[in-house]
Order: C-alpha cells, then sequence, then structure tokens
C-alpha cells in the first residue's frame, strides 16, 4: 500500500480567473463565508498537531486562487519551517505571480506549478473568462518571475480541451526544448462544467504524446513531484513533459495524498465525495487534537476502499462541490 504523506491544502475558493473547465461564467457558485474559511492559527495548528504526527511531510498551496489568500506569505514561511516539512508546493494560475516570487521564495516555497493553458492571448481570455485587457501578459511575466527567481522544478499545467487549445500542444511541448520548464497536459474532468465537457470530451494522453512523438520524438524521464503526471522529455530538450491522464489510466493504486478545503473538510478521494470529515466544527468547540488524530488514522486506514474505483463506469461530473473549491 502506498504511504499517504501528500496533503492538498485549498487556502480558499475565490478566483480572479473563470476557467470554463473550473468555473464557467453563469454557474452558482457558493462561496465559502469568511467566517467559515479556517484561520491562520487553525490551518497551522491543524497541520503541527494533527497531520504531521500522523506521518503527512508533503503540503501544496492551492485554491481557488492561493495567491488571493490574505496573509499567504506568512503561511508559506510557517509551513516551511516545520522541521518536518520534505516538500512545500503551491499551484497557481500566475496571474499574481510577478510580484510575489521573490516573496514566496524568500518565505520558503521552492516547487510552483502555473496554469497556462494557452500561448495565443485571444484563446487564452476565452478559457479563463475574459472580456476585458488581455491577461496572458501578466501570467506570461509571472511565470518569467519565476523562473528568474529560481523556483525549481518550475511546471505548467495545460488542461487540454479539444478543439479550444488541442492545436497548441505542439508549440507548447516545445517550450520545453530550450527552457528548464516542465510542461504537463491534464486530461479534462467533468468536474466544474460537465456540458462543455459533454460538448468536447478528452483527448488521451497517448494521442498527445503520439503528436508529439511523430514531431520531436519522445524519450521517457524524470522529474521531481508526487503527483500523478507521467514524465517524458523530447530527446536533447532542457525541460520535460509531463501527462496527467485521469480519464485514460488509472494512477489511484499509487495515490498518495488527501485534500484539505478552506473551510477545514478532510477529503480523502478528488473523485469520490464520501467520507469526508469536518475537522473545523470539533476544532472550535475545543476537540482534543489527540481525537481528530485519531480519525485521521482511521480515515487512512479505510483510504484503499474509498480510492476511486467507478472508472469503467466513467467520471460521473455529479459532484456538489467544484475544482476550484476542492483544489484541483
Ligand atoms: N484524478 C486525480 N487527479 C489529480 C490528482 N492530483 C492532481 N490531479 C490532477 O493533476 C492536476 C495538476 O495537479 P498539480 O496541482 O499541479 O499537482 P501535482 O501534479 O500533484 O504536483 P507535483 O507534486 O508537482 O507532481 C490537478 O489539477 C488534477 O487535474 C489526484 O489525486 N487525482
Ligand atoms: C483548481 S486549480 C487551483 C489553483 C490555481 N487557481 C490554478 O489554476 O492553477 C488547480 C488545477 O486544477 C486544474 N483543473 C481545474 N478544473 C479542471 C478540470 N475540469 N479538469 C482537469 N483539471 C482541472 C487546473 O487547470 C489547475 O491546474
Ligand atoms: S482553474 Fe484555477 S485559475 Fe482557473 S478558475 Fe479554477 S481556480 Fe481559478
Ligand atoms: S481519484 Fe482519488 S484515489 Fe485516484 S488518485 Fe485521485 S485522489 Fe487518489
Amino acid at each position: 500500500m502506498n504511504a499517504v504523506d501528500y496533503l492538498r491544502i485549498s487556502l480558499i475558493d475565490r478566483c480572479n480567473f473563470r476557467c470554463q473547465y473550473c468555473m464557467p461564467e453563469g454557474a452558482e457558485l457558493d462561496y465559502i463565508l469568511r467566517q467559515q474559511l479556517l484561520t491562520d492559527a487553525e490551518l497551522l495548528s491543524l497541520i503541527e498537531e494533527v497531520f504531521i504526527p500522523v506521518g503527512f511531510t508533503r503540503f501544496r498551496l492551492t485554491g481557488g486562487e492561493p495567491l488571493l489568500r490574505p496573509g499567504v506569505i506568512e503561511i508559506v514561511r510557517a509551513i516551511a519551517a516545520f522541521p518536518q516539512t520534505q516538500d512545500l508546493a503551491m499551484t497557481t494560475n500566475g496571474f499574481l505571480l510577478a510580484g510575489m516570487a521573490q516573496a514566496l521564495y524568500d518565505a520558503g516555497l521552492r516547487r510552483i506549478n502555473i496554469s497556462l493553458d494557452s500561448l495565443e492571448p485571444d484563446t487564452f481570455d476565452q478559457i479563463i473568462g475574459n472580456r476585458s485587457r488581455s491577461r496572458w501578459q501578466q501570467v506570461w511575466q509571472g511565470i518569467q518571475s519565476a523562473y528568474q527567481v529560481g523556483f525549481d522544478p518550475l511546471k505548467l499545467n495545460v488542461v487540454v480541451i479539444p478543439g479550444v487549445n488541442d492545436h497548441e500542444v505542439l508549440d507548447l511541448a516545445a517550450l520545453t526544448i530550450d527552457r528548464q520548464w516542465h510542461v504537463r497536459f491534464i486530461e479534462f474532468m467533468p468536474i466544474g462544467n460537465s456540458q462543455l465537457f459533454g460538448d468536447r470530451g478528452w483527448i488521451a494522453s497517448e494521442e498527445l504524446r503520439q503528436r508529439i512523438r511523430d514531431s520531436f520524438g519522445l524519450t521517457e524521464s524524470q522529474v521531481r513531484g508526487n503527483g500523478p503526471a507521467d514524465v517524458f522529455q523530447i530527446p536533447g530538450a532542457k525541460g520535460t513533459l509531463g501527462f496527467i491522464s485521469q480519464m485514460s489510466e488509472c494512477f489511484c493504486d499509487r495515490c498518495n495524498r488527501m485534500r484539505l478545503s478552506a473551510d477545514g473538510w478532510l477529503r480523502p478521494c478528488l473523485l469520490n465525495e464520501g467520507h469526508q470529515i469536518d475537522l473545523k466544527t470539533p476544532l472550535r468547540a475545543g476537540a482534543d487534537m489527540a481525537q481528530l488524530r485519531k480519525e485521521l488514522r482511521q480515515l487512512l486506514a479505510i483510504k484503499p476502499e474509498i480510492n476511486f474505483k467507478q472508472r469503467e463506469s466513467g467520471i460521473t461530473g455529479a459532484y456538489s462541490r467544484t475544482m476550484s473549491q476542492i483544489g484541483g
């Protein structure tokens, strides 16, 4: 059985983008009320007194957009300072990154994954639901800043949507030839916008790999990470290519993670809504941390049975929380 030692922490459910596949315009989202958000102190004591003692050592900050969380730099500093922290990373849309990259690095963040679905400003704006001045340039600047500051590995996440950005796969892959970046293609999942998913569907990673193989060649490779990506490389390239294939392949047997939402719900599996536990309510009621550790250990013991198994019957899309609320 895989060690489960990786916690994805959603810092906030709000976002400054409205990506079509995640928070489509017009979707009614119930944002978490401020008083329902875990405070910094609550989050840090859950990490220090519940998750770390039970064996968690790898943490990823996500959202919504984690850079919108007030005090995010201090949260990074505090988690990085726990002696047991072996890896601390963030997933961000990069829009606010240029002005924050240095401070995040100085606070102890070392790894960053940035979403970039297109190299074409118009397509990018269409995907992120932006109708005003293009936001592409500012995100690109954020990526450059992160690279200059020294984030390593620096990964770019691309959700591939047929007919929207799949024509850019070769151009995005080519970014890795002379840059030490790691571009990952993610199969579109029907969480968040099942209508777009129904209209467009998804493209299997192997098909993308074949396109890339035909143009550039492709060999197996490696890059540091804790996630489900299969890693390849264009021969001679400085960076790598990752493929996250939740629709076409099953990586649940190597699942090593749980998720904590911004309002304190612990979710043992992204694609199975069952068995979530509310940590905030007992924490606020003054529960003994030993009791919360016991509940977490019990959840870990049954996680293999909770891990997603309905792949053969398809991922339904009938989820009550969107990716922005879960953290991806
Ligand atoms: N089905 C499934 N998809 C996941 C899981 N974790 C991550 N993903 C997918 O992978 C995407 C990218 O994840 P990231 O936030 O960049 O993190 P990661 O790939 O785990 O990170 P690394 O540690 O850098 O490998 C997510 O948005 C999801 O689409 C998971 O546990 N299950
Ligand atoms: C929910 S976002 C949160 C972090 C940050 N706002 C960002 O976009 O990087 C985390 C990841 O989930 C991915 N994601 C969101 N909705 C998805 C979907 N329906 N299918 C596959 N990946 C999705 C995004 O592309 C992003 O890489
Ligand atoms: S994918 Fe990230 S940037 Fe896009 S809407 Fe969702 S949370 Fe925001
Ligand atoms: S779908 Fe669930 S079991 Fe599978 S890798 Fe993701 S979180 Fe783990």
